[in-house]
């Protein structure tokens, strides 16, 4: 449960930017590469939610995947690459938008918004101290949720072989007015492929991007995308933990994404993701989902 969301969405991202630099770009997930492709929906999803894009019609799709840290130029086999991130953009038939923000990790190493600057300012001292052990090894001593997120990250071989968690909780609302509470998963249709920590270490400062570029060129990638389905007493507010594996998964659709996008930094500028950017028959039931949805702009601004 929240115990004491007090820090400003400014604050938290001053505080990313105190962990990993200030330097006019994205927060957090600084590096990645934009691709499109299109959403197709099962008819399973409109089950449990009426959002127009998880009716009959498709959607286009904007994608972007990133390595996890707030370093521009951050090497794709750097221990601060993982968890990789996956954003989505489908552009309904309506005309308008809505976002996923999800990545590859089932859960987040916080359980609100507050305790995640205190994280990143742990990361932030640390930095700069000699002696062991530092303010980040007594943070997550005292925090071992925060500890398993740090030291338990998949090694994924490619943005394309690993799965991606939406993480905070959703409301469902299907066409009867009947709700679910549901968090999203995405699971790569040829299974997850990982490296081993000597693969990694010698897989170069871009094998991430290299290979997704040859890959979408010869073949689409393609993702399942699930909503999990709560039970009764899962906790909704606390995105550090995670439900059991033993969950109902409701097909909501297949993401194909065929090819590259721009690029440009122009397209990537303008290029933004908010995680409440839902259409009816969807709400935010994580309260972290509002916080983030606040503190996103801001860096949004201070990249132009
Ligand atoms: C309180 C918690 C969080 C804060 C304060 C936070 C903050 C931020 C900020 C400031 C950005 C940069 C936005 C931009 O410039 O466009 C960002 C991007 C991102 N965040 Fe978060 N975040 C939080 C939680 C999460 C969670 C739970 C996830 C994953 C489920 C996540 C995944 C991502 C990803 C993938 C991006 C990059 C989006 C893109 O490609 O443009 N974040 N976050």
């Amino acid at each position: 449960q929240i115990k004491n969301q007090q820090a400003t969405p400014a604050q938290m991202v001053d505080a990313l930017h105190q962990a990993f630099g200030k330097h006019h770009a994205r927060a957090v997930h600084t590096k990645g590469i934009i691709l499109e492709g299109e959403f197709v929906p099962d008819p399973q999803a409109a089950t449990i939610t009426r959002a127009v894009h998880l009716q009959k019609e498709s959607s286009q799709v904007i994608v972007r995947f990133s390595d996890f840290a707030g370093v521009p130029d951050i090497a794709d086999n750097s221990g601060l690459a993982n968890p990789r991130g996956f954003a989505i953009k489908f552009k309904m038939k309506d005309g308008r938008t809505t976002d996923i923000v999800g990545h590859s990790f089932n859960g987040f190493p916080t359980p609100n918004s507050d305790q995640f600057r205190d994280l990143m300012l742990a990361v932030a001292a640390s930095g700069k101290e000699k002696s062991k052990p530092n303010t980040l090894d007594k943070y997550l001593d005292s925090h071992p949720a925060a500890k398993t997120f740090l030291t338990t990250q998949k090694i994924p071989a490619s943005f394309a072989s690993v799965a991606y968690f939406g993480v905070n909780a959703f409301k469902f609302t299907n066409a009867k007015g009947e709700s679910v509470f549901t968090r999203y998963q995405f699971i790569p249709v040829n299974g997850e492929k990982t490296l081993s920590k000597a693969a990694y270490d010698k897989a170069g400062p871009t094998y991430m991007l290299n290979d997704i570029k040859k890959r979408v060129a010869n073949s689409p990638v393609i993702f399942k995308m699930y909503a999990q389905v709560a039970e009764k007493g899962d906790v909704i507010d606390d995105p550090s933990v995670a439900w059991p594996a033993s969950r109902k998964l409701v097909l909501l659709g297949t993401i194909k994404i065929t090819k590259l996008s721009s690029n440009t930094v122009q397209e990537d500028k303008g290029l933004f993701f908010i995680p409440n950017n839902v259409p009816g028959g969807i709400t935010p039931a994580d309260p972290m989902i509002d916080i983030r949805s606040q503190a996103y702009p801001i860096s949004v601004g201070e990249r132009q």
